[in-house]
């Protein structure tokens, strides 16, 4: 590019700015156009404002380098990184409605200048309330008995987790390298496997460090649930991942539930979004990835990274989840007094059916296929996060 080009591509920019902001937006984001339409940032910004929504999967280089939206809007199924932004001149914002940012290529777009948000937090009770309701549908005693619940990962899924588990009148063995000890993070990996009835995993997806590459962990969770660490688990401690697929070895773990009969429940995989029959047959509940799919959940996703731009954007939010939240009258207190009410509240079963409904006889590999998978969570039934 020679200097000219870059003043005309600068030129451009300056002119599309003044026309308005267009968004290329994943069109499984909850309240997508309630929260970014011309009243709640056009106006304030005195711009107009185009929004395209467009599956997550199909968020290509091509679709962004004829758009050159100023805006990114995602969840985790896109990739987002240099092959995606290369031919693209334009992007200044990147919000991920997700907590999870393995997905995102976070030093190139600080190469790039471009501002990235993601929602940290945003289901945290969501997916806490998931891993409670897959135990306590497994072994309804264990609303009543003493448990020792391991956790690995104590960030904001994992210690809101532990506070349940605690409230519950349970034992919490947490393991996380990265945070100080406490009261819950009070245990080795070796501690947390061997002692608990279940074990679940709240990490995030993160590699080795390979030389000087900043971007690898010095605790990796890529296979952190492998053969040996398998082995440290007794048969009859129940496996939860709700974290990301790839943090268990699948056929590690078939080759385990092979010989121990665990119960696991998975709603990552590792080859997601297909999965194959092998491994959903030896699974006691497996779920489309959903389990931070409540209304709360994924509202609070959108309302963060809405309040991420408004920042970039200079202008003060409009928009707020209390306007587009119904009633909610599932209280963790009545739970809690009402144990037989759990399906009411989050009827887990139903998900694990719906997946394996999915299972075609007539594909001699026998697998969920990437469309059925992503099909059950684009059409996702209504469910609630529980209030305390
Ligand atoms: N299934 C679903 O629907 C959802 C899945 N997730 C996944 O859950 C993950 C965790 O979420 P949050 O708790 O909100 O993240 P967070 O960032 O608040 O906490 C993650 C914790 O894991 C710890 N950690 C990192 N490496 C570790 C290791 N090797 N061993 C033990 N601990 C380690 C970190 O120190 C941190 O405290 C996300 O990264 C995402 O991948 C998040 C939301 C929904
Ligand atoms: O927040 C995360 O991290 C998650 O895993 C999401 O809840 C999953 O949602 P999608 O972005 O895959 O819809």
């Amino acid at each position: 590019m020679t200097n000219n080009d870059i003043a005309d591509a600068m030129d451009n920019k300056i002119n599309q700015m003044a026309k308005g902001i267009t968004i290329v937006a994943d069109s499984n984001i909850a309240s997508l156009n309630d929260f970014f339409n011309h009243a709640t940032l056009g106006q304030l910004s005195g711009q107009t404002v185009k929004i395209i929504p467009v599956a997550g999967r199909d968020i290509d280089a091509k679709l962004l380098s004829e758009v050159q939206p100023d805006i990114l809007l995602i969840r985790s199924v896109t990739q987002v990184n240099e092959a995606l932004l290369a031919e693209n001149h334009s992007v200044q914002f990147v919000g991920s409605a997700t907590i999870g940012t393995d997905h995102v290529d976070q030093d190139y777009l600080a190469t790039r200048d471009i501002t990235f948000a993601n929602a940290a937090g945003c289901s945290k009770h969501s997916v806490a309330q998931y891993v409670l309701t897959a135990i306590l549908t497994l072994r309804p005693n264990y609303w009543q008995q003493p448990v020792t619940l391991g956790i690995i990962g104590l960030g904001n899924i994992g210690s809101t987790l532990a506070q349940y588990a605690n409230d519950l009148g349970w034992q919490v063995l947490g393991y996380d390298p990265l945070l100080p000890s406490s009261t819950i993070n009070n245990a080795s990996l070796e501690q947390v496997l061997s002692q608990s009835n279940a074990v679940s995993l709240h990490v995030p997806l993160t590699s080795e460090k390979v030389d000087s590459d900043a971007k690898g962990s010095d605790y990796p969770t890529r296979h952190l649930i492998n053969a040996e660490t398998l082995a440290m688990m007794p048969a009859d401690n129940i496996l939860i991942n709700s974290a990301r697929g790839p943090v268990v070895n699948e056929n590690d773990l078939k080759n385990d539930i092979a010989h121990t009969g665990r119960q696991v429940v998975l709603d990552v995989f590792e080859h997601e979004p297909t999965v194959a029959d092998s491994l959903l047959a030896k699974l006691t509940i497996a779920t489309p990835h959903i389990a931070g799919y409540t209304l709360e959940g994924k509202l609070r996703g959108t309302q963060i990274i809405y309040d991420a731009l408004c920042e970039k954007l200079a202008i003060i939010p409009a928009q707020s989840m209390s306007n587009l939240l119904p009633l909610n009258l599932f209280l963790w207190s009545e739970l809690k007094a009402n144990p037989d009410r759990l399906s009411k509240f989050y009827d887990i079963m139903q998900d694990d059916a719906l997946l394996r409904s999915k299972i075609s006889g007539e594909n001699p590999d026998k697998q969920v296929n990437g469309a059925d998978f992503d099909g059950l969570r684009r059409d996702y039934h209504l469910r609630r996060e529980w209030q305390s």
